[in-house]
């Protein structure tokens, strides 16, 4: 298996407070690294520094063997897309979809002007968005919607790591699902490489391959998903583990059914 991402020694301090204290980990290509750990424990912080929103005080960060430079080049942002929780962040108001999607294609080489409206309804397609959609602004789509388009644009410059903190977390939850269905369909479709930001470890266990824990800045454990839920190593991930309320079991075999 081919290393897409290392982390080595990363560290940030804001001030006197340590964010990320020496934190390393790697992962595989094609696969999910899942990040959990409580509010404040670094996860954001972990996510921006690989993005290169945030330049580290120490460590070094490698994709697919390059080193990222702390200014990175075109392409080396290219790389590396991110979606946020909030997908206001990622989308401009005052562009129609089409003009959002095409300027990320554009921007970076990724198709020329003539493919390029192939290109924005072939991405809306694998979001589960009408073709109608390229011609609206993000205002005049649902919450779920427009994380879905977030997504189209991340996808849509054929990132080598796709990073997604907290997805689903700010949609509401009959939506949520959805979107993390969708997340699933593209990682088998697409074989994306992902690190996969939630708090909500049924997410995390859906869609993860690895582990990773994180508290206080410190990664405190690191396994393969089955071991981490079967077997956790460090205290901590057990605490998270049992305070996962349990579903009651259906008292009908198959459960509801209308
Ligand atoms: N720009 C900043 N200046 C000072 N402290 C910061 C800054 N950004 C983050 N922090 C602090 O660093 C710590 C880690 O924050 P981070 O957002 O990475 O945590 P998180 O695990 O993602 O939390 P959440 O799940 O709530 O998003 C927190 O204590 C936060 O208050």
């Amino acid at each position: 298996m081919e290393l897409a991402l290392q982390v080595k020694n990363v560290s940030v301090h804001y001030g006197g407070f340590t964010a990320l204290d020496d934190i390393s980990l790697d992962l595989q290509q094609h696969k999910v690294l899942g990040l959990v750990g409580e509010s404040g424990s670094g996860k954001s912080t972990l996510a921006r520094v690989i993005a290169g929103l945030i330049t580290p005080d120490g460590g070094e960060i490698t994709l697919n063997s390059q080193p990222l430079l702390k200014k990175r080049s075109r392409a080396q942002r290219k790389q590396i897309q991110m979606i946020f929780q909030n997908p206001d962040a990622s989308l401009n108001p005052k562009h129609s979809v089409r003009q959002i999607l095409s300027e990320a294609l554009l921007f970076h080489r990724i198709v020329d002007r003539a493919q390029v409206e192939k290109r924005c309804k072939e991405l809306l397609a694998k979001v589960h968005i009408e073709e109608s959609g390229l011609d609206r602004f993000p205002h005049e789509f649902s919450g779920g919607q427009r994380q879905r388009i977030a997504i189209a644009r991340a996808l849509s410059v054929e990132p080598s790591l796709l990073i997604a903190d907290e997805p689903t977390s700010a949609l509401d939850v009959s939506v949520q699902r959805s979107v993390l269905e969708l997340f699933g369909k593209l990682k088998e479709e697409l074989n994306l490489t992902m690190l996969f930001i939630s708090h909500d470890l049924g997410v995390i266990h859906e869609i993860s391959d690895t582990v990773a824990v994180m508290r206080q800045g410190r990664l405190v454990e690191l396994n393969p998903k089955d071991r981490f839920f079967a077997n956790p190593e460090s205290e901590y991930s057990l605490e998270l583990l049992s305070a996962v309320p349990r579903m009651p079991k259906p008292s009908t075999p198959g459960g509801l059914t209308t």
